[in-house]
């Protein structure tokens, strides 16, 4: 295996059937990701974006190609970079709930709202086995903290929180287990412009202190400017350009990439 090699997609599809008629999604996506590595992938709506999301974090089968992960060895054996469709159920539930976090747009989809703000951290913690009320709670705290969250809230329901903090609520949630790779799906669309700042430099912060990998997708060209080291522009499910994110946003090869980003540019 190559050293810090994280995630490599090796030609992925996904067909969906609707009246009769087969499309694929996406298909033929292929790229390594790196450990420590942020990749955006950016298209427009219906590009196949989610879909790949998805794939990748095996919420949806491949219909061709193969997710690989490297999947940390605790003690059984199994280790190194697998193909997840080969995994056992329990050991993808395994990594859904420990290696992997899932940020989703709408923050009460990731989150439990009839239970506490502090519940919502703890919940991963308590699925591995912590019991310990004081650790749980102390952890609860810290993560609030962690994402400048005000600690005195840890007792209240999500529902009471503003969207922007549901959605630091929900980025703690998923952090708490100290994940490898984070899957982020539009994590900052919807909120108004100033707090989806603050989020971004949240998000930048944390992914750099942490030394996370993540896969972020956004159709939002400034959110990738941001946060990613890479990205991989979709188009009609297809992968139409992919590399540093300075180098395909300052110097775009492909014509849709062109069109993206004069887009942003011209007013
Ligand atoms: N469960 C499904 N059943 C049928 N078709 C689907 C399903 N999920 C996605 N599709 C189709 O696959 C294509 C890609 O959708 P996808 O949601 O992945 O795109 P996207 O780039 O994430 O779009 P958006 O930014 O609007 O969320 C679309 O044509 C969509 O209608």
């Amino acid at each position: 295996m190559s050293e810090g090699l994280l995630v490599r997609a090796d030609g992925l599809g996904k067909a969906f059937t609707r009246n009769g008629r087969t499309r694929w999604a996406c298909r033929d996506v292929r790229f390594d990701l790196w450990q420590g590595e942020v990749l955006a992938v950016v298209g427009e709506s219906g590009s196949g974006k989610s879909t790949l999301l998805k794939l990748l974090a095996a919420r949806l089968p491949c219909d061709e190609g193969a997710v690989h992960y490297d999947v940390r060895d605790t003690g059984t054996g199994e280790g190194g970079l697998s193909d997840l469709a080969a995994l056992s159920e329990a050991r993808l539930r395994w990594l859904a709930r420990t290696d992997w976090g899932f940020v989703e747009q709408q923050a009460r989809e990731g989150l439990r709202m009839n239970v506490s703000a502090g519940a919502n951290i703890g919940e991963r913690l308590m699925a591995l086995g912590a019991r310990h009320y004081g650790r749980l709670r102390g952890e609860a705290l810290h993560w609030m903290e962690r994402v400048e969250l005000d600690t005195e809230r840890v007792d209240d329901l999500p529902g009471t929180y503003s969207g922007g903090m549901q959605q630091r609520l929900q980025i703690a949630r998923n952090l708490v287990t100290q994940p490898r790779l984070v899957f982020m799906d539009e994590p900052t669309t919807g909120l108004d412009v100033s707090v989806q700042a603050r989020l971004l430099d949240l998000l930048r912060e944390l992914v750099a202190d942490l030394h996370l990998s993540a896969i972020i997708v956004t159709h939002d060209l400034a959110v990738a400017r941001l946060l990613a080291h890479r990205m991989l522009v979709m188009k009609d499910g297809q992968v139409v350009e992919q590399g540093l994110t300075d180098r395909v946003l300052d110097d775009p090869q492909h014509p849709y990439t062109q069109l993206l980003v004069s887009s942003v540019l011209t007013p």
